[in-house]
């Protein structure tokens, strides 16, 4: 059984919440600030194929490897889940996720729609689903080229996949827009915090509330 200690003291297990949106649309933003702002919250890094952008760690960013040993990884089980986007494959290490939820830590995802029901397939009662819409076709263009990491070969190749990357929006529980950043950090931090306390994953509430009725029965 994997529980956390709740910031109330009551027990919970670990939940897994998850980031998606075509690309563009601010999940690693989103993701930074999450991490920045919430204590108990572990980012899942990612083993890919593709190669590295300006600005980004090994290890922290991405785990980057060749194709060859993306499959060995695949083939000895060492992935959660893993799937084929824009031509390169990406995969959620395994064996990081489990020790962090074992030592009572919540684990954040940024992964694509395939990976997600992957996961939910896995373990659905601890998996939190997340959509994330920017608010428009030319805002989306607009942030892919501010970001300023991608050719223009690549940022077309997104543009063009984001329309079916959308289709997949109602297979999340929850839809954000992020137009403000703030606000949709708000309300993505909002949904992290409702999630926590949710009755069926708080599995120290009855002892709780146990121990509160011996204490007014006295
Ligand atoms: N609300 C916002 N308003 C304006 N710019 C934003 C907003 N949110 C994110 N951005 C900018 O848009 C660009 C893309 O954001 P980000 O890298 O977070 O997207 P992503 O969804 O993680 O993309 P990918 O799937 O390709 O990794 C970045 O330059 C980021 O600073
Ligand atoms: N199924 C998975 N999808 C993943 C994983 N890590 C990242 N992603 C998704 O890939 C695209 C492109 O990412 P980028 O960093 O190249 O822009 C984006 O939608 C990510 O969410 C993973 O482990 N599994």
């Amino acid at each position: 059984m994997m529980t956390a200690q709740g910031f109330d003291g009551v027990e919970r297990r670990g939940l897994m919440f998850v980031l998606s949106s075509p690309s563009g649309a601010g999940k690693t933003t989103l993701s930074r600030m999450l991490l920045e702002r919430e204590p108990g919250l572990k980012m899942s890094v990612s083993a890919t194929t593709r190669p590295m952008r300006p600005g980004e760690v090994a290890g922290r960013d991405y785990f980057f490897v060749d194709k060859k040993k993306f499959e060995k990884m695949v083939e000895h089980g060492e992935l959660l889940e893993w799937a084929t986007v824009f031509d390169n494959r990406y995969g959620t290490p395994r064996a990081p996720v489990e020790a962090a939820l074992a030592v009572g830590q919540d684990v954040l995802f940024d992964i694509d729609w395939q990976g997600t029901q992957q996961l939910h397939q896995k373990a659905s009662a601890d998996v939190v689903r997340v959509f994330i819409l920017p608010p428009s076709a030319a805002d989306l263009e607009r942030r892919l080229h501010t970001r300023a990491q991608d050719s223009e070969e690549v940022i077309r190749g997104r543009m063009s996949r984001a329309s079916h990357e959308l289709s997949h929006w109602a297979e999340y529980d929850y839809i954000v827009v992020n137009q403000n950043v703030d606000d949709a950090f708000a309300e993505v931090q909002s949904i992290l915090k409702a999630e926590r306390l949710k009755r069926e994953r708080r599995t120290g509430l009855t002892e709780f509330v146990r121990g509160l009725q011996r204490q007014l029965e006295k």
